[in-house]
């Protein structure tokens, strides 16, 4: 008997999931020991323009470069903070496409106000993001002015589910052929 299935999978995850795992995947790549940020760029035809994490600048050592975020006046030099490319901003150069205006921008943290600055620059015209556990800092606030003033629009990425794992153990294509196991 012939079990082939003719019907497309319904399993599959939405542009908006897609998206914003993008940004969860280049995350990984982040030196941040407290906090991994990814961002994802896409134009209006759902083409992904740009990707990028947090991370030192190009030519700059993750291993001469601070990591803590220590508190110090005097000890400030001695921070990531003075260094540190935020998401946003590297996802934003790292573009493959001539501009990125009338983007979205996936992004696992609200940006910053420096990050807004870029966003509104670049002609980014929507931020799309997880977590806001920063909105009460002055940095985050002065970002929601600026895109309130700019006509961005932001709004928080509402998963329909809670993990989209990628598994590369599977070894037969034909009987598993999803990698990838949503739950
Ligand atoms: N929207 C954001 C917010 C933060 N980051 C990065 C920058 C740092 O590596 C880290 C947070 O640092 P802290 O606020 O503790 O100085 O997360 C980012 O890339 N995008
Ligand atoms: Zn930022």
């Amino acid at each position: 008997m012939n079990n082939e299935t003719t019907q497309k999978r319904t399993n599959y995850i939405e542009w908006e999931e897609y998206f914003m795992a993008t940004a969860f995947l280049a995350a990984q790549r982040s030196k941040d020991p407290h906090y991994q940020v990814g961002a994802c760029v896409v134009n209006e035809d759902k083409k992904i323009v740009g990707i990028g994490y947090n991370g030192m600048p190009l030519g700059c050592p993750d291993d001469d470069f601070p990591w803590g975020k220590s508190a110090e006046a005097s000890e400030v030099l001695e921070t990531k903070s003075l260094y540190v490319c935020h998401a946003e901003m590297n996802a934003i150069v790292n573009k493959n496409a001539a501009d990125v205006r009338g983007c979205t921008i996936y992004v696992g943290l609200f940006p910053c106000n420096e990050c807004a600055k870029i966003i509104i620059q670049s002609g980014i015209k929507n931020v799309v993001y997880l977590s806001d556990e920063k909105a009460h800092k002055p940095n985050y606030i002065a970002s929601k002015r600026m895109f309130n003033a700019a006509g961005v629009l932001y709004r928080q990425f509402k998963p329909k589910r809670d993990k989209i794992v990628i598994d590369f153990t599977q070894d037969n294509w034909e009987e598993s052929p999803a990698k990838l196991r949503i739950s």
